[in-house]
C-alpha cells in the first residue's frame, strides 16, 4: 500500500469511528423519544420529512441530495425500528414497484407484508393487522388508478404520506438478443407505458398481461425464448439479466403512491390535504363547491371525478390541495366547502413529496 493510500484509509476509519459513536447517540436519543410517545404512534412522516428537507438545504455536496435522502431515510428506518418494529402491507409480490415504493418511503427496517391486492392492502390496515399500507393511486402516463380511488371513498383509513416513484421499465431476458425472444410478459400497465418502444422494437413479438412485473420476470427467468419488462430490482431478484433499459416511452414515467393508516398526521410546513366531495345535482354546483379554494387561495394540485357508484349522488370529485387541513385557510375553505357539498370527506393532511 502507498503512504498516500493509507494515509487516507487511516482519515476515513477516524471519521467511521466518529460517525458510529453520533449514529449510536442518535439511536439512543430516538429510543428515548420512543418511550414518549404513549399513543404507540412511532412513525412521524412530518418529522421525517423536516430533517430530509434541513439536511438537504444544508447538504453541500460532493453527494447529491438524492444521496443524503438516501443514507438518512436508512438512518432513521434503523432508528424507527429501535422504537417499534413497524409493518408495512404493499402489494406483492416482491419486485414490484409497490415494494420499491415502499423501501423508498420506510428503509429496510420494516415487517413487510406482501399482498395480492390492493383491497387487501386497505383491508390490512383497517383492521390494525398492519400499521401502514402503500398503495399506487396515479401514474404519469397512464392516470388514476381507479381501484384505489373507489377504496380511498370507502375505507376508514387515513392519508398519512405520499411517495412519488420514478418507473423505469426494462426488457428483461435470458435471451442474448430481442430476436431470439417470442413472448413478452409485463403487467398491462407496464405494457401500455412501452408502448411506442414495443411498436418500433418488438412487432410481431406476442405480449401477455400478467398480474405483476415481479410475476412477469419470474416466468421469464424460466421460460425459454420469452422476456419480461420491469424494474432493475425485478431483474436482480430472480437473477436474470436485462438486456434493454429505460424502454418506458416517456422518460420521466413517475407513480404517485399514498401510504394509509389510522391516525392523522400533524403538520410539516409544507403539506398537503386531499378530500372527496360531491355537489348538489344542481347548475353551477360544482364550480360554486370549490370556489372557497380560490377565494382563500389555496392551490388545487389534483382534481379528478370518479363515478360515486352509491345511487345518491352522481360523481364524487378527488381533490388535492396545497397546505395543512389544521392551516386557517384550509380550515376555512373545507368549513364553506361542507356547507355547500352534499358529501365531503377528509381524506387526511401529509407532507409534501419532493421528486426525488
Ligand atoms: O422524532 C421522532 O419522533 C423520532 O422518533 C425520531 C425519528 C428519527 O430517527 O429522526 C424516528 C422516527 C420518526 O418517524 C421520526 C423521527
Amino acid at each position: 500500500m502507498t503512504d498516500e493510500l493509507k494515509k487516507l484509509r487511516d482519515a476515513i476509519d477516524k471519521i467511521d469511528n466518529e460517525l458510529l459513536d453520533l449514529i449510536s447517540k442518535r439511536a439512543s436519543l430516538a429510543s428515548n423519544i420512543g418511550s414518549l410517545k404513549t399513543d404507540g404512534v412511532i412513525y412521524r412522516p412530518e418529522r421525517e420529512a423536516q430533517v430530509l428537507r434541513r439536511l438537504v438545504e444544508q447538504n453541500q455536496g460532493p453527494l447529491s441530495n438524492e444521496s443524503i435522502e438516501s443514507i438518512y431515510k436508512s438512518i432513521m428506518s434503523n432508528c424507527r425500528a429501535l422504537e417499534k418494529q413497524i409493518s408495512v402491507a404493499f402489494l406483492g409480490p416482491l419486485g414490484t414497484f409497490s415494494e420499491e415504493a415502499s423501501m423508498k418511503q420506510f428503509g429496510e427496517s420494516i415487517v413487510s407484508m406482501q399482498t395480492s391486492s390492493i383491497d387487501e392492502v386497505f383491508h390490512l390496515v383497517e383492521s390494525h393487522k398492519a400499521h401502514y399500507g402503500v398503495v399506487p393511486v396515479e401514474n404519469s402516463t397512464e392516470g388514476a388508478i381507479n381501484r384505489t380511488l373507489d377504496l380511498l371513498l370507502t375505507s376508514n383509513t387515513l392519508i398519512c404520506a405520499e411517495i412519488i416513484l420514478p418507473v423505469h421499465h426494462n426488457l428483461i431476458s435470458n435471451e442474448k438478443n430481442l430476436s431470439s425472444i417470442k413472448k413478452i410478459y409485463s403487467h398491462a400497465q407496464s405494457l401500455s407505458q412501452c408502448h411506442q418502444w414495443l411498436l418500433n422494437h418488438a412487432p410481431g413479438i406476442e405480449l401477455q398481461s400478467v398480474s405483476s412485473n415481479a410475476e412477469a420476470t419470474k416466468i421469464a427467468s424460466k421460460e425459454k425464448g420469452t422476456a419480461a419488462i420491469a424494474s432493475i430490482r425485478a431483474a436482480g431478484l430472480f437473477n436474470t439479466p436485462v438486456l434493454n433499459e429505460n424502454i418506458e416511452d416517456d422518460p420521466k414515467n413517475s407513480t404517485r403512491f399514498l401510504v394509509i393508516s389510522n391516525h392523522e398526521v400533524k403538520p410539516s410546513g409544507l403539506d398537503k390535504t386531499s378530500i372527496i366531495v360531491a355537489a348538489k345535482n344542481q347548475p353551477g354546483a360544482i364550480a360554486s363547491m370549490i370556489e372557497p379554494f380560490a377565494k382563500n387561495k389555496v392551490s388545487m394540485t389534483k382534481l379528478e371525478s370518479r363515478p360515486s357508484k352509491t345511487g345518491l349522488w352522481e360523481y364524487v370529485f378527488f381533490i388535492d390541495v396545497e397546505g395543512h387541513m389544521t392551516d386557517t385557510k384550509v380550515a376555512l375553505s373545507l368549513k364553506e366547502i361542507e356547507s355547500k357539498a352534499s358529501f365531503l370527506k377528509v381524506l387526511g393532511s401529509y407532507p409534501q413529496s419532493n421528486l426525488t
